[in-house]
């Protein structure tokens, strides 16, 4: 797998009705690289990722994969270059976990990187590196909310995807289950755009991190330098404070009322 250089080019979006959803934003992201997008709730993150895995289309603007408009591409070609893992997966809860794995491998059905054999040890691949060997053959509606969204991963890796997008990655993981996502996120070639809640987490995993404030992007950069207590109380509403760990440390946020 290798990452797609992602060039975003004064997208905007609004609702039918003419509601300002998401203010043009424009951003480039090198091949291989993680950003993350931050913001309070209804800031337009999903918004944004929406345009990103080309569900919704920019009202104004762009988003290019590598100098390709993905609008210009048919929807199986973009699928074959982009894996989005959402919140809620529309998906059959009657499938078995490597069944709904294998669906990763449909945008490449009978095209060069396709074929029984090869197919099949990408599915087995991906069941391992998110430690879903021993769940297989259950039905994915058996599922604890933790487990059904490591399948979503896997079946997003299984698509061997140039851009991954993540809308919340690490909802309903544990802690093991959280670091062991965020070490994946960490150790892909691919390029990553994840919306993330966790700021510090955001800080620890991002090479770059985009904060919305009401459609609006109000910082984008390093992590040190957009998540700084003024740009989050303006983002959130909340005092933050930049501590540095005692053993560690590193820096870390804690939040105020
Ligand atoms: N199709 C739509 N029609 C009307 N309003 C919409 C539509 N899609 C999004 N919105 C509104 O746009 C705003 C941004 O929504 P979005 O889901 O992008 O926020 P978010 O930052 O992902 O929020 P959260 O952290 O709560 O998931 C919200 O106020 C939402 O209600």
């Amino acid at each position: 797998m290798s990452g797609s250089e992602l060039a975003v080019r004064n997208a905007s979006w609004k609702t039918g009705q003419g509601k300002s959803i998401l203010q043009p934003v424009s951003f480039d992201l090198a091949a291989g690289r993680i950003l993350g997008i931050a913001g309070a709730n209804g800031a337009g993150k999903s918004t944004l990722l929406r345009l990103l895995y080309r569900y919704l289309k920019p009202g104004t603007g762009s988003i290019l994969l590598d100098g390709e408009d993905i609008w210009r591409m048919s929807a199986r070609a973009a699928a074959r270059k982009i894996a989005a893992v959402l919140q809620e997966q529309p998906t059959d809860f009657s499938l078995s976990v490597r069944e709904i794995v294998a669906l990763g491998r449909r945008p490449h059905a009978a095209g060069p990187a396709s074929g029984g054999r090869r197919d099949a040890e990408i599915v087995e691949d991906a069941l391992e590196r998110m430690a879903l060997l021993g769940f297989a053959k259950r039905s994915f509606g058996t599922l604890s909310g933790g487990e059904r969204q490591r399948v979503m991963v896997a079946r997003a890796l299984a698509q061997e995807p140039r851009l991954l997008i993540l809308d919340e990655p690490t909802n309903h993981l544990d802690i093991r289950h959280q670091l062991e996502i965020v070490a994946l996120v960490g150790s892909l070639d691919i390029t990553i755009v994840t919306s993330l809640h966790d700021l510090n987490l955001a800080a620890d995993v991002c090479d770059q991190v985009l904060l919305l404030h009401e459609g609006r992007t109000i910082a984008h950069g390093a992590p040190d330098q957009v998540l700084t207590p003024g740009n989050i109380e303006m983002a959130y509403s909340v005092q933050a404070r930049l501590e540095r760990l005692a053993v560690s440390d590193r820096p870390h946020l804690t939040f105020h009322l």
